[in-house]
């Protein structure tokens, strides 16, 4: 699992832990490793190389400088770009003057052609002490650095990113890795900011040991899914193994249909039972489907339902699987038709699975303002409609409505998955994993994992339609547990 942590948390424990060290030990930990990680994207050798610091007046900064030092004293040319001359933090500049390097500042007329000719860029403005956009001597500096073809190095954070909520609000510096302290931030994780951090070097300062227990965000990694995948045991029969019920599709839209029963069939349900107008296709194309063209409510029984994918603007379906007392995942359409009050007091538990445009829509915002600040609406939404709501995208979230339960970022996906249908295999597959008794904030992460997994293997680099995708999630499901030891 990797967590991250707001800035308050990782202040809070880095004082407890600063309090127990002698003074100076924790930005030396974090210097140390920053050094190391830069020798190791230097295109040649440390000696003879060219390193250019961006140097703020907080311990960004003074991290940066430490760093600088280091790799002075290893050889390298390095020079510090002061963006506060009178307020640099003295010991850490001190400590690079005295190891060769030299100062320069955010106007000298000889900083762009310093960036233009460095090897190595490191990105020290602010950290975690950084607010709104960068103030303009920095964002002039980030402009200049966006035109030197140096690999950039961001300390802790890019400067210009919001840590809390990864918002980027103005002028932001892109680094191609990001080496960051104690704990991930949560910009880190979470577009747009993830995208300006490039690949992130988590350095040990030992923070851990000071650290709350439970994140902010957390991102599952193969091991976490393969412990929540449900796998069938001796005494499993198709009916203990869950069915999930698929209320979607319309004669319009039949291919929904088809596709969320692709997903449900590859989501660890015993059967799968579709409800609607589009019996006819599914059972073409999957003779293993339950099907009546029944609504929900006279279907038999389920211990999931999914409702919503192309079911058109008939709001019964989606309000009779409503009224069941099992779980009820509701995805496109059925976002849209869903009662608000209904869904707050239900028993059962409700998981919403929309994409931004769908979530700008029921909170009355714009997509752009969804898309800006992914943490916010997604938290939001599950607030609003008191569900689990997974928010689709670049950076898929899936948030609870307790606000101390960490959002789950899904770290798999592949921008391919944006194609048609490819959302209705997502609602089919993470309905079967509900049906399959997973809780609701845990059947759509494995799911996001597993989709975007299969997304990958599908594209494997090249357009991919949404049935290929339904058809990979096999091989990811079998990629994810083949070290979990399984004996039926
Ligand atoms: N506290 C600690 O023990 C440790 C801190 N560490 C480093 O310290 C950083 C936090 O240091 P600080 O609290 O001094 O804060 P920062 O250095 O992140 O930022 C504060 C400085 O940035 C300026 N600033 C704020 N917003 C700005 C903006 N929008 N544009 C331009 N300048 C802006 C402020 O005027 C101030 O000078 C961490 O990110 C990490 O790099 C590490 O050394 C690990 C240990
Ligand atoms: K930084």
């Amino acid at each position: 699992m990797r967590s991250a942590h707001r800035v308050e948390t990782v202040r809070t424990a880095e004082r407890t832990l600063m309090a127990r060290l002698p003074e100076g030990a924790l930005m030396q930990r974090a210097a140390a490793g920053l050094a190391a990680a830069c020798a190791d994207v230097l295109p040649r050798r440390v000696y003879g190389s060219r390193v250019v610091l961006l140097t703020g007046s907080g311990d960004n900064g003074g991290d940066t400088l430490y760093a600088g030092a280091r790799l002075a004293r290893r050889g390298a040319g390095v020079t510090a770009v002061l963006l506060a001359p009178d307020r640099t933090h003295p010991d850490a500049l001190r400590a690079l003057l005295r190891a060769g390097g030299t100062t320069t500042t955010a106007h000298s007329a000889t900083t762009p052609t310093a960036l233009a000719r460095a090897d190595l860029v490191l990105d020290g403005i602010v950290g975690i002490g950084g607010r709104g956009g960068l103030r303009p001597d920095a964002a002039h500096l980030a402009d200049l650095l966006a035109d030197s073809p140096a690999t950039v190095v961001a300390v802790d954070l890019p400067s210009g990113v919001e840590p809390d909520t990864g918002e980027v609000r103005g002028a932001a510096v892109r680094a191609d890795l990001t080496v960051t302290f104690g704990t991930h931030k949560p910009g880190l994780l979470v577009d747009p900011a993830r995208e300006y951090a490039g690949s992130v070097r988590l350095i040990d300062i030992g923070l851990a040991e000071t650290l709350p227990p439970t994140p902010a965000l957390e991102s599952l990694q193969h091991a976490d899914v393969a412990a929540l995948l449900p796998r069938p045991t001796g005494e499993s029969d198709k009916y203990r193994r869950g069915v999930v019920g698929v209320a979607a599709g319309s004669t319009r839209y039949p291919g929904a249909a088809v596709l969320a029963v692709a997903g449900a069939l590859r989501g660890g349900a015993g059967a799968v039972r579709y409800v609607g107008a589009a019996t006819e296709a599914v059972l073409a194309r999957y003779p293993e489907t339950l099907v009546s063209n029944t609504g929900p409510k006279k279907a038999g029984r389920v211990q999931a339902w999914v409702a919503g994918p192309g079911a058109g603007d008939d709001p019964t379906p989606v309000a009779e699987a409503l009224a069941s007392d099992v779980p009820v995942l509701l995805d496109a359409d059925g976002l849209r038709l869903a009662d608000r009050d209904t869904v707050r007091t239900r028993e059962a538990p409700t998981l919403m699975t929309p994409h931004a445009g769908e979530a700008a829509a029921l909170l009355g915002v714009s997509r752009e303002e969804v898309e800006a600040a992914r943490l916010t609406a997604v938290r939001d939404l599950a607030r609003a409609y008191d569900a689990t709501v997974l928010l689709k995208g670049s950076t898929t979230l899936i948030a609870t409505p307790d606000p101390d339960t960490p959002v789950r970022v899904n770290p798999t996906g592949t921008p391919w998955l944006a194609t048609a249908g490819s959302g209705d295999v997502l609602s089919g597959l993470a309905g079967s994993l509900l049906a399959a008794g997973l809780p609701p904030l845990d059947a759509a992460s494995t799911a996001a994992y597993l989709h975007g997994l299969a997304g990958r293997y599908a594209a494997d680099g090249a357009p991919t339609g949404a049935h290929d995708v339904a058809e990979a999630i096999p091989a990811a499901w079998r990629d994810i547990t083949r070290t979990v030891p399984y004996h039926p």
